[in-house]
């Protein structure tokens, strides 16, 4: 909610797309999400400028290996950070902005390292995705948002093991007058 709030254009392109598949007679529901691709790049796009689990759990190499230009001899501890890979501008155009229109390109979902990758990758990733892009189309559906102040939202990032705002959000919401 606070990048969509630094960016009205994309709570107004959500919010189109929401109209055209769903409408304001009734809510939007689970099965409505494949429709809605847009709210589901919000989603992408924020997990990864923030990836809620910034560095892998602790990974350890089963036999000798190389990855890239590094020999991992067997045994050896390997921890991935995904948010340096996040913003890494040989992997992604403008990498600290926030942009999920990268996202319309289908096959960019699969260089998101914010749920892992291969057999120790979250079994919850696909749980997630499609409860907070419900979450985030039912919060758009409903209310008009604004900032409470014309100062953009601070995104700054607290330190832990799991990513959290230095500073709680604060917002304005009104409920639609479509949806009363
Ligand atoms: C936005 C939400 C979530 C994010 C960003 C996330 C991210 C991650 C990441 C990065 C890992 C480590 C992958 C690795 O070390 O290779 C992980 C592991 C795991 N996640 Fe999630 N997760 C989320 C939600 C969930 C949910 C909803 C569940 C369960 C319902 C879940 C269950 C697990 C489990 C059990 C593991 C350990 C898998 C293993 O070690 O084999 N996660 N998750």
């Amino acid at each position: 909610m606070a990048n969509l709030l630094n960016h009205p254009e994309v709570i107004k392109k959500a919010t189109n797309e929401i109209n055209i598949h769903v409408g304001s007679n009734r809510l939007v529901e689970e099965s409505d999400m494949s429709k809605l691709p847009y709210i589901q790049s919000i989603v992408y796009e924020t997990l990864r400028l923030h990836p809620a689990a910034p560095i892998w759990s602790p990974h350890l190499s089963s036999e000798d290996c190389t990855v890239g230009k590094y020999n991992l001899p067997k045994d050896t501890i390997v921890l991935v950070n995904a948010w340096a890979a996040h913003m890494d501008p040989k992997m992604w155009s403008e990498p600290t902005q926030f942009k999920p229109e990268r996202f319309e390109n289908e096959s960019e979902v699969n260089r998101l390292l914010s749920f892992g990758l291969g057999r120790r990758a979250c079994p919850g990733s696909n749980l997630a995705q499609r409860t907070v892009s419900l979450s985030i189309a039912l919060l758009l559906q409903c209310f008009e948002w604004k900032r409470i102040g014309k100062e953009e939202i601070d995104m700054s990032e607290g330190n832990g093991i799991t990513i959290s705002r230095t500073n709680s959000l604060e917002a304005m919401c009104q409920l639609r007058s479509s949806m009363v």
